[in-house]
């Protein structure tokens, strides 16, 4: 194998016992202050280029290393966790809830633990759904262009007119955190009804649902109402609003293909901050070619960085990159569960029970409990788990 070129890196707490690599530099100083006080030497990575290479890795692990902070957009498979067993090393954690980037056997051949950082980041990012679903049916990018082009020249009858979301219906592929979280918004805050595919029953939406109608209803309002689908295609025909919030895994790959595209609506909103591939990108491209009433808001893309050829030039798309979880208080958050799952695992510490309920981990002003807010492979690996 080639020799792993030399990589940058800002040491914390030198003479710390456990060496903890982070391949990024990561929002606020908690997660760094939780680590070192806990007698980690902290590593992290300050090489320029945005997305590390296996053998950047590779050279960032190297002979001794405990635990590693790494990033979607890595491949986390057998030679990187094979790597850091042979350094010593027991745990790993994403800086993100998503894990679709982590051979979770790999690390569990190994007998790496891999945290997750879930419940930090749900509302974060239904808001930047719920921000392209209206950046889309109101068409603000298309208009904001107009207004810098100097193209305004007064008040028309025909303006950039769009969809009013008011009394339509908002479909969620994926009520989980993240999905129930931007059904709740869409339809408390614009008055829409629901209809939503899952494997599993949400039926704290669906309560939250029925409550709001009957509050809607005794105020003399048309009540919001919801359905539960049968087959996902039931909420491509039925929805007026689509957004897409399931993890990614090879029940979702191209989930949105060009059979489900053709059976949406015509004027329909499709709304994608899970993962890019769940979306058949270049099937999607010609969709939107076809159909200019359809809009498009993406916040991931099937190659990221990359866009596949024409989404850029499309007018009825809106595209952001991969931003939903960046808020200050979330990204802080993150890091700091992050830090968590890979000093509680190496300190030997039990896996919280919960990891719905992670805000103990999060407040400022006290201790986090000695647990592992989120590991992914606890059974699997036998972790023990902290009582509640
Ligand atoms: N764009 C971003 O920055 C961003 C931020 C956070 C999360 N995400 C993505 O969002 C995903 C969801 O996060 P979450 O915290 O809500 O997770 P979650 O586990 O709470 O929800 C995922 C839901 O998807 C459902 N699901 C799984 N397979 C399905 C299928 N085949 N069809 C329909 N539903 C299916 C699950 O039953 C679950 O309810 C993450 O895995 C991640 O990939 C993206
Ligand atoms: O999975 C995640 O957490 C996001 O994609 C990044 O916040």
């Amino acid at each position: 194998m080639a020799m792993a070129k030399p990589i940058s890196i800002e040491v914390w707490n030198p003479s710390g016992k456990y060496r903890v690599v982070s391949t990024k530099s990561m929002p606020g100083m908690r997660w760094i202050r939780l680590l070192t006080d806990n007698d980690c030497r902290l590593e992290i990575c300050t090489e320029p280029k945005t997305i590390l290479s296996v053998d950047d890795i590779l050279a960032l692990i190297g002979d001794r290393c405990d635990g590693v902070i790494g990033q979607l957009t890595e491949d986390w498979g057998e030679v990187l966790f094979s790597a850091l067993k042979r350094a010593g090393g027991t745990a790993f954690s994403n800086m993100a809830v998503g894990y679709n980037n982590v051979d979770v056997e790999a690390a569990n051949r190994n007998g790496i633990a891999v945290g997750n950082t879930p419940g930090v980041l749900t509302e974060t990012t239904a808001e930047l759904a719920a921000s392209l679903t209206l950046a889309a049916a109101r068409r603000i990018v298309e208009a904001d262009q107009f207004m810098r082009a100097g193209l305004y020249d007064g008040w028309l009858p025909h303006l950039f007119v769009g969809n009013l979301l008011k009394g339509q219906t908002v479909g969620v592929i994926g009520a989980g955190r993240i999905g129930s979280a931007y059904a709740r918004m869409m339809i408390e805050g614009f008055k829409m009804n629901l209809i939503y595919y899952d494997l599993y029953q949400a039926t704290r939406l669906e309560k939250f649902v029925t409550a709001y109608g009957e509050f809607l209803k005794a105020n003399g309002e048309q009540p919001v109402t919801w359905k539960r689908a049968a087959t996902m295609e039931d909420v491509l025909r039925e929805a007026d609003v689509i957004s897409l919030h399931p993890v990614l895994d090879k029940t979702t790959y191209h989930l949105i293909n060009p059979e489900r595209l053709a059976i949406m609506k015509k004027e329909a909103i499709l709304v994608n901050a899970s993962r890019g591939p769940v979306i058949d990108e270049a099937a999607l491209v010609e969709h939107l070619k076809a159909n200019p009433m359809f809009r498009v808001g993406l916040d991931v893309f099937e190659d990221e960085p990359y866009m596949k050829p024409g989404l850029a030039d499309m007018k009825n798309a809106v595209v952001v990159p991969h931003i939903a979880s960046a808020s200050k208080w979330t990204r802080e958050g993150m890091s700091t569960l992050a830090a968590l799952n890979v000093l509680g695992k190496i300190k030997g510490y039990p896996v919280w029970g919960n990891p719905n309920q992670v805000e103990p981990f999060l407040n400022e002003n006290a201790t986090p409990p000695p647990a592992c807010p989120s590991i992914v492979n606890a059974k699997q690996l036998g972790l023990p788990s902290a009582k509640l």
